[in-house]
């Protein structure tokens, strides 16, 4: 049953029965309304609806095709459709007339301190208006920036880590001397095009000023990749700071409070930031107030994937926008070549990011790589015979290496295949497909998964962070002198803890594409979200796709796949707009 604010009546009741709107919505417009002085039902349910949009990821709501373009949030995390319902939508003018008109809301002929903001037909919690203007204004401002330096020709690449020379690309060139010669460039580009080789190319040709260098991203994970990957390709680099983007800023935990901010900017000459399309709007902005003008500023990221959990997408945004980053002092470059999947994984992802369903189902029937398995969410996962040769394999791959304490291998070999949901729980969920491959596995393997001991080849996937770890590793249960131990997978080497440390970690037999972001796998079994589920979105599709290298396998129906392809996740915020 969905609950529904007791003191809910009227068109709230109404939204909120629906499933438009959550408790947390209702009471926060409730209480703002209260503040601001505003009793009017429909003022309220755009109150409301801004509170819901911020949570699904949405900076702002835009009143005139909230109608269109809203949709209900599933009950429960489980892919279970919801019926369409006719709501009494305000009439647009009316509404943003109505609002506009409302003592809690600023806006250009009412400049004051309001809960809300309308810019145009765009309402706004004040705070993140503000935050969107002062990330837009910072931005602009470096753009005004003279340049650095005037390379006209992109320094030689380093060569690849097994010796082999790089392949001569443009674009790679180009974003190398946008690095180079402005204090602030945006490098954008799909997995393995090539962002983290550019990042110690870039650092290479710098090494000589012996430039303070900070590398951050969002998550320590994939801060200590990259910092790890520079290590190993720029080896005379000498000390260089790694961490995420919150350590960089020297927040303090369980305040808001932040060491480095515009007064104290953080002490470092360059400053790279991998990952930026899980950054939230609200960091983003404290992260550029915190980089001096005199600091260069390279963001990475690939702006087609899904994007942070928190509000805003920023990344999209200012590779939409045309007024952003810009020269003089901005350069953005978009890298295109996929030099680690195959081609045929290529062509699907750029199906799917063209919008082009037809194409995309074209690309999966024609290739020998990609393959589509019909499951309605009625059979038993574990009888899929595609499903049981994949996971086996992977599975004996890992318990073999893990029996015999070899940690790295039976880390390398957990790589090899990745279950990828959509939901968690339901029959498309994680929890579903990762208990039913595991029980199977428990009657193929010996040893294996019998309980909830734990067991060589144990597939973990931590959910906390540590002094040691960062939720998002994954570790492999092995057999050494000690008895079982975990090997949690760290950049440099497998890091040996005791499983009962990690006795609250997930069942690595399946994840969620959300938290498979940043990470890469030979083969990938994709379980689609049902027909109707507002997670089936071309993000969610292209992040699942593009984590393989070598073979996906789509679980689901042709309609599902067609869905997620036609519906790019909306996500509303006025940075772009001038573009739009
Ligand atoms: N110009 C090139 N010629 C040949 N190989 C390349 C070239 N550029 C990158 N590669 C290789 O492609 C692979 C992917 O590159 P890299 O890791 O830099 O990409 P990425 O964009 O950082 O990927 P991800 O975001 O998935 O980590 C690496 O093995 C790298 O050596």
């Amino acid at each position: 049953m969905r609950e529904v604010p007791v003191a809910a009546t009227g068109l709230l009741r109404t939204f909120c029965e629906a499933g438009w709107l959550g408790l947390v919505d209702f009471h926060l417009a409730k209480r703002l309304g209260a503040l601001g002085g505003e009793p009017d039902p429909e003022v309220l349910l755009a109150f409301a609806l801004v509170a819901r949009e911020l949570r699904l990821g949405s900076v702002c709501l835009d009143l005139a095709t909230a109608a269109e373009e809203l949709r209900p949030e599933s009950e429960d995390d489980d892919g279970a459709t919801e019926q369409a319902s006719t709501l009494p939508w305000p009439a647009p003018t009316h509404w943003v007339e109505a609002v506009a008109g409302s003592p809690a809301v600023a806006h250009d002929g009412r400049e004051a301190n309001r809960p809300f903001r309308l810019e145009g037909t765009l309402l706004y919690l004040d705070r993140y208006w503000r935050q969107e203007r002062r990330l837009a204004e910072i931005l602009r401002r470096r753009s005004l920036l003279a340049p650095l330096a005037s390379v006209s020709t992109a320094p030689d690449p380093l060569p690849r880590p097994d010796g082999t020379p790089q392949q001569a690309d443009e674009h790679q060139n180009a974003a190398v001397l946008a690095a180079l010669n402005h204090p602030t460039s945006v490098i954008t580009g799909g997995p393995g095009t090539g962002k983290t080789t550019i990042v110690s190319r870039i650092l290479h040709a710098l090494a000589a000023e012996s430039p303070r260098i900070a590398l951050a991203a969002p998550t320590g994970k994939a801060a200590a990749r990259l910092q790890q990957a520079v290590r190993e390709q720029v080896p005379g680099l000498g000390k260089v700071w790694g961490g995420t983007i919150h350590k960089l800023l020297g927040a303090r935990p369980r305040t808001q409070e932040m060491e480095f901010g515009a007064h104290h900017p953080v002490p470092f000459d360059v400053i790279v930031v991998d990952e930026t399309s899980m950054v939230s709007l609200e960091l983003m902005t404290a992260l550029l107030e915190a980089v001096a003008p005199t600091s260069r500023l390279v963001m990475l990221g690939d702006p087609h994937q899904l994007r942070s959990v928190e509000a805003g997408a920023v990344l999209a945004d200012i590779e939409r926008a045309d007024d952003l980053v810009t020269a003089p002092g901005g350069a953005l470059v978009r890298l295109v070549h996929n030099y680690r999947s195959k081609p045929d994984i290529n062509e699907l992802a750029d199906a799917i990011l063209t919008g082009d369903a037809a194409r995309a189902r074209e690309v999966v029937q024609a290739s020998g790589l990609l393959r589509f398995v019909e499951f309605t969410g009625t059979a038993d996962p574990a009888a899929l015979r595609e499903l049981r040769h994949d996971t086996l394999a992977t599975a004996a791959a890992v318990q073999e290496a893990a029996r015999q304490g070899r940690a790295g291998d039976a880390n390398r070999a957990l790589e090899r295949h990745r279950i990828l949901c959509g939901h968690r729980e339901g029959p498309f969920g994680v929890t579903h497909w990762a208990r039913a491959v595991r029980s199977w596995l428990g009657t193929q393997l010996d040893d294996y998964g019998y309980d909830t001991r734990p067991y060589a080849g144990q597939p973990l996937l931590i959910q906390r962070n540590t002094d040691l770890f960062s939720n998002g590793d994954t570790a492999v249960v092995v057999r050494d002198d000690a008895g079982l131990m975990a090997a949690v997978d760290l950049p440099e080497a497998p890091l040996r803890v005791a499983p009962s440390l990690l006795d609250d970690a997930a069942d690595l037999h399946a994840m969620t594409i959300h938290k498979s972001q940043g990470s890469q796998f030979a083969e990938v079994s994709i379980v689609l979200p049902p027909p109707g589920s507002p997670l089936l979105t071309r993000e969610l599709l292209y992040t699942a796709v593009t984590r393989a290298q070598e073979r996906v396998t789509l679980y689901g129906s042709w309609e599902a796949l067609a869905a997620a392809v036609e519906t790019p996740a909306r996500r509303a915020s006025g940075l772009a707009r001038s573009a739009d």
